[in-house]
């Protein structure tokens, strides 16, 4: 059934993760050798363990990282009952009925200061935000509602009890769970983390991934391109979406169009490395030796083929200790079978939450046509709201997988589904953001 279909009747209210069941693509003549997305999704789940060896690190180097351990408060936060605002601290039994209400300021407390002595019945102290409330005191007034007359605090209306008063653990109690394991350490679980007052937490250690770009047509940026070389784009490519996501690339390689190099190249990355990847060389014709490369290497495939655009010829297996990925050469298709399925296999892998899950529905600015069989991945663009408020999203007409020039400055992809050819102007699309 189509995703848009299915949409009719939603609540659009509600915040849901998407759950869609299959693409379209299940039933379709031409696509009956490949796997639906949903199904090769389910398989590389099911392959793919946690890593379980952690590191202590210092909580300012943990950005990106994955925390191995709840993280629990080692403080109450606030720590100690504290003001509020700049003012006056009292009691408030001492300002019965109505104002005026006249108290001498006997004491002052700055933020990191502490209290000399209990408040007097009678008296009030200056007080600043972020100081302790002294013991007696249990309502702070703000300075804008007092004046100050010979060395009394003056004002007109009856403060209620309590206020302008941040009460020790009303955010956090000792040993609350601050963040928990699992969660990848952005600025605010930074924060949270420093605020709860470790200095050290455990986080999963780095991802160790291999990349080798098979093919005997490459050249390096810089180089002078000979008759029949390209550049070579999945290099750089992937060396930066691994870097993005916190892991750590263990060995980078290209590898010439033979069986013989790429087992050896596999083998060598797989001992080093959780998840080995290659590019190119994974289609059906003589020059195509990833699928033989990885059986001579001792490895084997858990399924070849997946009924998407771009990226039909993407791979899944096991080599030694590592997994195995095998992405289509045409740089859009490794790109969009990274972001669809490598990211997803490592968030698994360090046990961190599946970023397919921020995908969302938007809707289309255009009518859409599609070649109906795979599902398609097309960069989008968010360029506005309509008027309910819902994203819309702009996606320009199908993109050639070599072609990389669409997906500058774009948002993230839209999926359409294998089974519809038109799509009217407004469709409900799923929306996998970039960021995620
Ligand atoms: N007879 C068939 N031919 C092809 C089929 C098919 O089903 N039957 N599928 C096509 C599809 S779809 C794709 S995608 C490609 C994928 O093939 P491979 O993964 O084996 O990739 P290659 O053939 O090695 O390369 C494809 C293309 O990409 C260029 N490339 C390769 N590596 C890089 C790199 N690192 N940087 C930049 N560009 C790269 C390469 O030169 C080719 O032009 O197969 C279709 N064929
Ligand atoms: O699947 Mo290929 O990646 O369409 O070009």
């Amino acid at each position: 059934m189509a995703v848009w279909a299915l949409l009719k009747g939603r609540d659009m209210t509600k915040h849901e993760i998407l759950e869609l069941p299959g693409c379209g693509c299940e039933d379709a003549p031409q696509t009956k050798s490949l796997l639906p997305v949903s199904e090769a999704l389910q398989q590389i789940r099911q392959a793919t363990g946690r890593i379980s060896e952690l590191e202590e690190l210092p909580v300012d180097e943990t950005l990106g990282r994955v925390l191995g351990r709840d993280v629990q408060a080692q403080i109450m936060m606030p720590p100690f009952d504290n003001s509020a605002m700049d003012g006056y601290a009292l009691r408030r039994g001492d300002c019965p009925q109505e104002g005026p209400f006249r108290l001498p300021v006997v004491q002052r407390i700055a933020a990191g200061q502490a209290a000399q002595a209990p408040l007097e019945p009678g008296t009030c102290t200056r007080i600043f935000t972020g100081a302790p409330i002294p013991a007696g005191a249990d309502t702070v007034v703000m300075q804008e509602q007092v004046q100050l007359a010979g060395g009394m605090a003056v004002f007109g209306r009856a403060p209620s009890e309590g206020q302008n008063i941040r009460r020790a653990g009303e955010d956090v109690a000792l040993g609350d769970v601050i963040v928990p394991a699992g969660q990848v350490i952005t600025t605010r679980e930074l924060a949270a983390i420093t605020g709860a007052g470790l200095a050290k937490v455990q986080v999963v250690r780095k991802l160790r991934i291999a990349v080798i770009c098979t093919g005997s047509e490459l050249a390096h940026a810089g180089e002078t391109l000979n008759p029949g070389q390209i550049y070579d784009v999945n290099g750089p490519m992937l060396k930066s979406a691994v870097a993005a996501i916190g892991a750590e690339l263990v060995h980078q390689s290209e590898c010439p169009d033979t069986k013989q190099a790429l087992a050896a190249a596999m083998a060598d990355a797989s001992e080093i490395a959780d998840l080995v990847i290659t590019t190119g060389g994974v289609s059906v014709g003589e020059e195509d030796h990833v699928h033989g490369a990885i059986l001579q290497a001792g490895g084997d495939l858990k399924f070849a083929g997946v009924a998407i655009k771009p990226g039909k010829p993407l791979s899944f297996g096991r080599i030694g200790r590592a997994l195995f990925l095998g992405l289509p050469g045409n740089p859009v298709a490794a790109f969009v079978t990274w972001t669809l399925f490598a990211k997803p296999l490592c968030q698994r892998l360090s046990g961190a939450a599946d970023g397919l899950r921020t995908a969302r529905l938007v809707r289309a600015d255009t009518p859409l046509q599609h070649k109906t069989g795979r599902c398609e991945y097309r960069p989008a663009t968010i360029v506005g709201r309509d008027d309910q408020g819902r994203e819309v999203v702009h996606l320009g007409p199908q993109v050639h997988s070599a072609q990389l020039a669409p997906l500058v400055g774009c948002d993230g992809l839209v999926r359409l589904p294998g089974d519809v050819k038109e799509l009217p102007l407004g469709s409900m699309l799923e929306f996998l953001p970039f960021e995620g």
